[in-house]
Order: structure tokens, then sequence, then C-alpha cells
């Protein structure tokens, strides 16, 4: 009998069976016709699996409620339109700014026209992908100490690697812009705080963002509130800490240090703290959800893929010396690389971008109007059904076949793209190969038992209960 099970199950087939590979998990889709109260609801719960199946063969989609607008844009030269070539007339919407104000403020994220473009000036030099070499250490301590506070967690019993995900990718963050491990007292108040924040919402997701009526079920806002204002007071603590580092001529040389001394090259101004304070809450906000995100799911593929975890954990043992840091460590793990973009691409942290169309366009001869919500859509550009080979599938040599590079240019944004793309790109593929390389040449890492992840969006996509995996050691003696 052949079997396709969730297991690889190469070994165990008999010869001329056709080899049956899993195949990662994936939210079902709604029915195609529902009502527009069940559609709001599910929208709410979650936007992915309140979309039809249809979106990923689709190259546009319109939804019109009595509310809003809204196109959803899947053909690559629509999405390059908003995002590369014209993302003047497709602003960040006012709705996105309102619901993350009062824990962003002018954060660069939800900021548009000039003030974003001075914005930008200052912080790009910081992020620069010949920088990556001074921020490596950090990325290389903190993967160390994950390492280190999974041991007593490695014996097989299930666990929730999401918490865990999240702790590591803090902690690269505050080590790589403040020196401060994520233990530091300061720093663990925010990480708390940040764990309040998202309980209390739970979490913006991308639905919430679109202006339905007030009576769709919405966060608890005064509590989101009250959170969102402690997080502020802390990080204007490290804040003016550093200021104060920086006049006394003692500031280590890091991402806080450069970027609060970088002149805006145009009109020569620097960040004034609070501004800087706005600028800190979006780094550790999107720098380590994302990040946090991608880790989890690619851990979690590795243990769907018994044989390419082998892979990747022979390639972090052939390139990772424990006692020394080498900078070139990062081009040599070229598997976890390779693993970590296609589980971008499976799991994009960021499912869908949201803009406004700023004037009254026309899209595949249809009318947009101005007010428009423009959504684009990693989680379905990924899968899509005219552009990817083996959509759902995890390949990760796709990268390097001719047809996966070029459905790679057309359709692979995990960072967005264009002037708006993540300016933390090259910091978050370096860091994400490096810790999971770390974590597979330490641990063996499989699926708990009866539990299949189901993705949704939150912020960022995530496992509806979790993400649960049991660990144990790869060999006895610890290096
Ligand atoms: C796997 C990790 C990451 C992913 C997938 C990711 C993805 C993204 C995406 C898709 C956007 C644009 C969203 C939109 O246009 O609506 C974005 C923006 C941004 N990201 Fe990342 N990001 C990651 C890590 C980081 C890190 C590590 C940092 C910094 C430490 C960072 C800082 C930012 C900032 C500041 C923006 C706003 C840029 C702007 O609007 O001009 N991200 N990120």
């Amino acid at each position: 009998m052949c079997v396709n099970a969730g297991k690889d199950k190469e070994s165990a087939q008999p010869p001329g069976c056709p080899v049956s590979r899993p195949v990662p998990a994936k939210p079902a889709q709604r029915p195609e016709r529902v009502s527009l109260l069940s559609y709001l609801l599910r929208f709410r719960r979650d936007i992915l699996s309140a979309q039809p199946a249809r979106l990923y063969r689709a190259w546009m989609a319109e939804f019109r409620t009595p509310f809003f607008t809204s196109f959803l844009c899947n053909d690559p030269d629509l999405v390059n339109l908003v995002l590369t070539e014209r993302p003047g007339d497709f602003p960040k919407s006012g709705r996105l700014f309102e619901a993350l104000q009062p824990l962003l403020g002018h954060s660069i994220f939800i900021t548009n026209g000039k003030e974003w473009e001075r914005q930008r000036r200052i912080i790009d030099p910081a992020f620069e992908s010949g920088r990556i070499r001074e921020v490596f250490p950090a990325m290389w301590d903190a993967a160390v100490a994950a390492v280190g506070r999974l041991e007593p967690l490695a014996d097989g019993r299930p666990i929730d690697i999401e918490p865990q995900t999240s702790h590591v990718a803090l902690d690269v963050i505050f080590r790589a812009l403040f020196s401060i491990p994520v233990e530091d007292r300061t720093a663990s108040a925010v990480f708390d705080a940040f764990r309040a924040h998202q309980a209390s919402r739970p979490m913006i997701n991308t639905g919430s963002l679109l202006p339905l009526p007030r009576w769709v079920p919405r966060w608890r806002a005064r509590k989101t509130k009250a959170t969102a204002r402690i997080i502020r007071g802390l990080i204007r603590q490290l804040v003016d800490e550093r200021q104060a580092d920086l006049d006394a001529g003692r500031a280590p040389d890091d991402l806080a240090t450069r970027i609060m001394t970088t002149a805006d090259p145009q009109d020569g101004s620097t960040f004034s703290p609070e501004e800087m304070a706005d600028q800190v809450g979006i780094f550790l906000l999107a720098g380590h959800e994302t990040s946090a995100a991608a880790l989890a799911w690619a851990l979690y593929l590795m243990a769907l893929f018994p044989d390419w975890q082998a892979r990747v954990a022979q390639e972090a043992e052939a390139v990772i010396d424990p006692g020394r840091i080498y900078f070139s460590t990062a081009s040599k793990l070229k598997l976890a690389r390779a693993v970590f973009r296609e589980t971008m691409r499976l799991y994009p942290p960021v499912p869908m971008y949201l803009r406004e169309a700023a004037r009254a366009e026309r899209f595949r001869a249809r009318d947009v109007p101005r007010g428009a919500q423009i959504i684009v859509s990693p989680w379905h550009l990924h899968r899509h059904e005219r552009i990817w080979r083996d959509p759902d599938g995890f390949d990760p040599t796709r990268w390097d076949t001719p047809e996966g590079r070029e459905s790679s240019r057309r359709a692979y944004i995990p960072f967005s793209a264009g002037a708006r793309v993540c300016p933390g790109s090259a910091f978050a593929m370096t860091e994400g190969q490096l810790i999971l390389a770390m974590i597979l040449r330490h641990y063996r890492v499989a699926l708990a038992p009866g539990h299949t992840p189901v993705p949704v969006a939150q912020l960022t996509v995530r496992g509806r209960d979790g993400i649960r995996l049991t660990l144990t050691p790869r060999k006895t003696e610890t290096p």
C-alpha cells in the first residue's frame, strides 16, 4: 500500500510507489458564497481563512461592501505599480496610523510623505547590507543564549515554539540596538509589556484595519492604550539613557548610537529623543514579531521534512565553529538560507500590505475609486497557482532553478518592494539563517503528536494554537 501521511515516509515506501511528500499546513478556505455578516465576522477573526480559494488563481479581486471597497492585487504588474513605480499614489492608509499611533507614535512604519522620507534618510544608512558585519556578533550571542534556554525543554515533551522564537528575536534586536540582552531589567520589562499588550488586544490583524462599522468586534481599546503607554515609557527611558551616554562620550557603537548620531543629509537635523523613541518602537515590534514568526514556521517545516532538517544540521555542524564568531559563517549557511527563504514564501510573516488609492485609478479595466483600499497579499502571491510550480509544496531547491528564479522575480516579496521595502531585510535574513542553523545543530525537532498548526493572520502569520514541536538533543555532549 502507498501512503501519504503527515510525515516523511520516503524510506518506508514500497518500491514502485510514487514518493509522497507532506503538504505544509494551509488554512481551510471559506465557502465561495457567504452572507455579508458572515464574511465580515470571518474577516475580523482571520483574514486568511476568510478568503475564497479562487484568490490563489485570480489576478485581481474586488470586494464591495457597504463600508469599503477594496482591491486585492495578485497581478505582478499591478503589485509593481503600487509598491515600486508609483508608491506616492498608494500611501499607507490613515486607518493604519489610527490603529498603531498609540504604540508607535510617528514611527516610519506608519508615516507618509515628507515626514517618512526624512525618517528613511536617517535610518537607512544604519541598515546598509555592508553594516550587517557589525551586528553579527549580537546575533551570534543571542543564538547561543537561545540554544542554552532550550536545553531544559529538549526532553521530548511538546512545547510551543513561538514564545521561544519571540524571545530570541527580541534578544537579537535589544543586543543590536542597545548592546543589552533581553534579560536586562528595562529590556525584560519591555518584553513583558509587549506580551501584555498583545494579550489585551489580542494583536492587531490586517482585517481590523479595514474601515468596518463599529459593531464589528474590536479590541479593548483602554487596556491596549495603557500597555502602549507602558512600552513607550520604557523605550523612552532607554533612549534618554543612551542620549546621556552619547553626551558623556561613553556610548557603545551599536544601531541606536548610529541612528541617533546620523544627520539628515538634506537639512542636517537628527532625531529628537521623542522621534527616536517612535523608531525604536517599530524596530522592536517589526523586527521581532516578523523574525519570530519566520523562525517558528521554519522549525515546523524542518520537523515536517526530516530529510531537510538533517541536511541543514549537517551544514551547520560543518560550518559553525562554536568557539569563534566568524562573519563568513553567514555566507556559508546556504541550505539554511534556502530553507528560510522557502519558509517565508509559504508563511510570509506580514501576510498582506494595506494601501489606499490617493486618486481614482483603473486596474485591469476596472475603475478603482479614490480612497479604495488596495491590498497586496504576499500570502496569495507566494502560493499563486499560475505563477509557482507546486505552490503549496516545500521545495528549497526551487531557488536554484530558472523557473523558480523567474517566479521569485515576479512574485516573491516577503519584505515588500520599492521605496517602502523593509530596511531590515538583510539583517533579518542573516539572523534567520544563523539562528535556524544554530538550533538545528544542537537539537532535533519533531512534530508534537496530534498537532497540526493552523496559520492565522495576526499582526504576523502565527499558529492559531501555537506551533507545537518536540526537541531532543542531537548529541549528548555540549560543545
Ligand atoms: C523576517 C523578518 C522581517 C520581515 C518578513 C519583514 C517584513 C517587512 C515588510 C513586509 C515591511 C513593509 C510592510 C508594508 O509595506 O506594509 C517591513 C517594513 C519595515 N521593517 Fe521589516 N521585516 C522583517 C524584519 C525587520 C527587522 C529585523 C527590522 C529592524 C530591525 C525591520 C524594520 C522595518 C521597518 C522600520 C519597516 C518600515 C519601513 C517603511 O515603512 O519605510 N524589519 N518589514
